[in-house]
Parts: C-alpha cells; sequence; structure tokens
C-alpha cells in the first residue's frame, strides 16, 4: 500500500537528510508506527506520502503509483485516497461537526442525499453523532479529535495517516482515540500513526518502525517503544516539555 525504496529527502542541509536510505513496505490492512526522537524524520515521511514533498532520491509508491512522478493535476485524486489527521486538529471553527465533515464529501463533489446519508453514519462511528451541531470550541479535545478522525474517514480512504493526533490530549482521552483508529483499521484501512507516546504504542502492540536521524533502526511487529531520558517533545504549539527527569536540557 505504502513503499518506499531507498528514499533520501534532503530539505536544505545535504549533510543532514530528513531521511536517509529508508527502505520500507506497509502492506493493506497494516497498523504501524512511526516512532523515534523529535526530528527523526517522522513528519517527513507522512509528507511524502501525501506528495506534500517530493522524494530527493529514490522513490516513493502509494497504491501502486509512484507519487514523486505523479503529475501535479493527479495529486488531489491521491489525496482522496489517504485521510490525514494531525495533533491539532484542524477544524474550521465557524462550522459545525456536521458541516466540518461534510466539507470533505462536498470538495469532491458529493451529493448532498449522500451526505446526508453518510456523515451520521460517520459520526456515529466516533460517538458523536448527538454533538453534530455543536462548533469546535464547544467540543473538548478529544471530541474535536473525533471530529478530525471523522472528516478524515469520511470518504473511505484506504490508508489513514495521523501525526502525533494524540499529542494534545490526556492518557484517557488518548485511549479513547486509539480505539476508534483500530476500529477504523479492523474496517480495512491501513493506518499510519507518527507518535512519541510510548505508553500508546506499548499498549497497541502493533508494527513499530523506529527512526533516528532519517534511518529506520528498527521494524518490529507487535513491538515496543522506550522513549529515552533526553528525548525532548516538541508540540505543534512550539513550546517544549522537557522529559521529567531532564530539567537541566536545553533546546
Ligand atoms: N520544511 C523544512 N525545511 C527544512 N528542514 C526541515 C523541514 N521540515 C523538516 N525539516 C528538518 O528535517 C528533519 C526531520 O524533521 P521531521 O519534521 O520530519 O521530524 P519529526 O520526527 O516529525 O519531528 P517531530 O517529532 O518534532 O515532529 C529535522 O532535522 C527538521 O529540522
Amino acid at each position: 500500500m505504502i513503499r518506499f525504496d531507498h528514499v533520501t529527502k534532503v530539505y536544505d542541509a545535504p549533510d543532514k537528510p530528513a531521511l536517509n536510505g529508508v527502505d520500507l513496505e506497509v502492506d493493506r490492512g497494516d497498523f504501524a508506527f512511526l516512532v523515534g526522537a523529535s526530528g527523526s524524520g517522522k513528519s517527513t515521511f507522512i509528507r511524502l506520502v501525501l506528495r506534500e514533498e517530493r522524494a530527493t532520491r529514490g522513490s516513493v509508491h502509494v497504491a501502486g503509483t509512484n507519487v514523486d512522478a505523479l503529475a501535479s493535476w493527479k495529486v488531489p485524486r491521491l489525496r482522496r485516497n489517504i485521510g490525514v489527521v494531525f495533533q491539532d486538529f484542524r477544524l474550521l471553527p465557524q462550522k459545525t461537526v456536521f458541516a466540518n465533515v461534510a466539507f470533505a464529501m462536498q470538495v469532491i463533489g458529493k451529493s448532498r442525499a449522500m451526505i446526508k446519508e453518510t456523515v451520521p453514519q460517520v459520526l456515529e462511528t466516533v460517538g458523536l453523532r448527538e454533538k453534530a451541531g455543536r462548533l469546535p470550541h464547544e467540543l473538548s479535545g478529544g471530541e474535536q479529535q473525533r471530529v478530525a478522525i471523522a472528516r478524515a474517514v469520511v470518504n473511505r480512504p484506504a490508508i489513514l495517516l495521523a501525526d502525533e493526533p494524540t499529542g494534545n490530549l490526556d492518557p484517557e482521552t488518548s485511549r479513547g482515540i486509539m480505539e476508534i483508529l483500530e476500529t477504523i483499521n479492523q474496517n480495512g484501512t491501513t493506518v499510519v500513526m507518527a507518535t512519541h507516546d510510548d505508553e500508546i504504542v506499548n499498549r497497541m502492540r502493533k508494527r513499530v518502525i523506529e527512526l533516528d536521524h532519517g534511518k529506520v533502526i528498527r521494524d518490529e511487529r507487535g513491538g515496543e517503544y522506550h522513549a529515552v531520558g533526553d528525548r525532548l517533545v516538541l508540540p505543534s504549539a512550539g513550546q517544549a516539555i522537557a522529559p521529567f527527569d531532564s530539567e537541566e536540557d536545553e533546546l
């Protein structure tokens, strides 16, 4: 479903590629965690799958298509097959829960009848059917993330990419999000989730792909992840959270 052949991605420092000779295959129906320290290349992997960036060397295949060679006008079609969820939810603040999810169907030209039928179903899947009329600011963080997941899967993509989806959520809320992602996976969607959250990785026991300075240093089924003490977590909001045992670390 996703294949990286010797993929290297250089942004602007040729001596420090964001990804460095990555060979990787994620099969249809897989659930894979992408783990590693901040800056190890997780988001770059996701951006290459989405063709937000292009590989400097090597090739990225998604659902049998070489995305690096894809004409620009075909990129939207590629992205229709890929749902994406981010740490910061990215909902449209003036639109209701229903409208946020419906929007993803409107932009690809689905009929009003289809939208009316499908949106309540997908909101049911994420446990938010009763809150369809709320605005994002009237929801908790976990509920907002569930709306984002509903929006990401409403068009039944083959792949769901999640970049730190639990990064802004407490452990219990995160567990609820993981249950939803697991259900989506069990229904046939390939899920790739970038995360720093070792508690989640260790509880789920899925495939674990660990990146270090752009290289795959581990790829294990039913794997674990142990964040090392000096790892710094950099949320998208920009502030750094030092691990408890390394208060003296600096950014
Ligand atoms: N647009 C960019 N321009 C230049 N360098 C970049 C860009 N995006 C990422 N990088 C660099 O590429 C490397 C990998 O970054 P990436 O965002 O993929 O890591 P990450 O594992 O997702 O990190 P985090 O967990 O902090 O999100 C880092 O050294 C980063 O500074």
